[in-house]
């Protein structure tokens, strides 16, 4: 099961719009300027025309838009920023959400799985969403990651765990637990959790980024990963019992390391991914290294999924200030990771 395999044949990647109030706008417009100088694998964008026409315009962006389908896009996007129209029309409201966009903004993400699985996309590139009023419109998933596991559930018929991956040039990090409330940790927190993700972070760093023997650093829960249980017993019950077990399935794993020593750059050198126990000490180190070219990746999907690691920045839309860093190095890693896929 893998839908995006490129061998001989290299297909465009599909961008999901995003939220059009945010950012998400701005950085994919931009980055199609800089294509040439930039050296952009072809994408086209699941989007609104007219929208994305009127913040070109208030960008003072020369982007020609250009209606097309997914089958067209390779050989139009040197020439003109190719969009594949949606079903649902999206407004333009800069700064904000506006509630009447969730379906289409939800329609966007569906459609760019569907051409990748169909074989007509080599990746799926999302421009960030506001999650709160897409939850305010009855969609049911914290946010892509998981909405994309059960999108490969619908289609495959097979459960796969969604794995967040955050990777910029000084470190790669992973959240075990994503988006749940920081209170919701501890009791959510299983050996299985751990063991599932390493395994499924170990299979895609081998498949994907091409790392022979992937090192898999995995942080402690609590101060200290416990001071040996006075800290909280988790790390010894949960963290600890959960790396033995990788170790004796052959991963090379270690820790429980305790959080705040881990991230320093001669740590850095001993491990090719960390795996944290919750999403802000994953996310902290990795943005605090590398918030302008770190790329958001979801691992242990059938189809490529990557993002810019920033979210919809309603105070930068529409000012020109929106740097396309990101969203550029997660066009570059969804390319890279399709040409050196081989089959998981
Ligand atoms: N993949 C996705 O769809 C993501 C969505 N989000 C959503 O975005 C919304 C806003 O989240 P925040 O925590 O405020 O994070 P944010 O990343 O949108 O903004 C945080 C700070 O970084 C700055 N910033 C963000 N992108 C930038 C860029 N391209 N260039 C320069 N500066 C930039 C912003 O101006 C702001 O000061 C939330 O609804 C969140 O759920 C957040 C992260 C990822
Ligand atoms: N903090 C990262 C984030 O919210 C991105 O989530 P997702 O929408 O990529 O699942």
């Amino acid at each position: 099961m893998n839908a995006t395999t490129q061998g001989e044949n290299p297909k465009p990647l599909a961008v999901s719009c995003g939220e059009p109030g945010g950012v998400g706008p701005d950085v994919l417009l931009t980055a199609w300027t800089m294509r040439q100088e930039s050296h952009l694998p072809p994408f086209y964008v699941l989007g609104d025309i007219a929208q994305l026409s009127a913040r070109a315009k208030i960008l003072q962006l020369d982007v020609q838009i250009q209606e097309t389908t997914p089958q067209s896009a390779l050989s139009q996007f040197s020439s003109v920023l190719p969009v594949v129209p949606l079903s649902n029309a999206l407004s333009e409201q800069v700064g904000f959400a506006l509630p009447g966009n969730a379906t289409g903004v939800i329609e966007a993400i569906e459609r760019a799985v569907d051409d990748c699985i169909n074989g007509l996309a080599g990746g799926v590139v999302t421009a960030p969403i506001s999650k709160k009023p897409l939850y305010d419109a009855g969609f049911k998933h914290p946010g892509h990651t998981e909405f994309l596991a059960e999108l490969a559930h619908k289609h495959y018929g097979q459960t796969c765990l969604p794995v967040m991956m955050i990777a910029g040039p000084a470190l790669r990090t992973i959240p075990v637990t994503i988006h749940i409330p920081l209170r919701e940790v501890p009791e959510a927190l299983t050996q299985e959790m751990i063991i599932e993700t390493a395994i499924a972070t170990d299979i895609d760093l081998k498949a994907r980024f091409k790392i022979a023997e992937p090192r898999l650093a995995i942080s402690g829960l609590n101060p200290h990963a416990g001071e040996n249980g006075a800290m909280g017993r988790e790390d010894l019950e949960i963290v600890e019992p959960a790396v033995k077990k990788l170790i004796a399935r052959g991963i090379n794993a270690f820790g429980p390391l305790p959080a705040d020593t881990m991230f320093h750059a001669a740590a850095r050198a001993n491990y090719d991914v960390a795996l944290c126990m919750y999403h802000d000490q994953a996310l902290i180190p990795a943005k605090a290294l590398g918030f302008d070219d770190a790329v958001n990746v979801t691992l242990g999907l059938p189809f490529i999924r990557t993002s810019p690691d920033h979210g919809t920045a309603f105070d930068l839309a529409g000012t020109g200030n929106a740097k396309p860093d990101s969203f550029i190095a997660a066009l570059k890693m969804a390319a890279h990771m399709a040409a050196s896929s081989h089959e998981r």
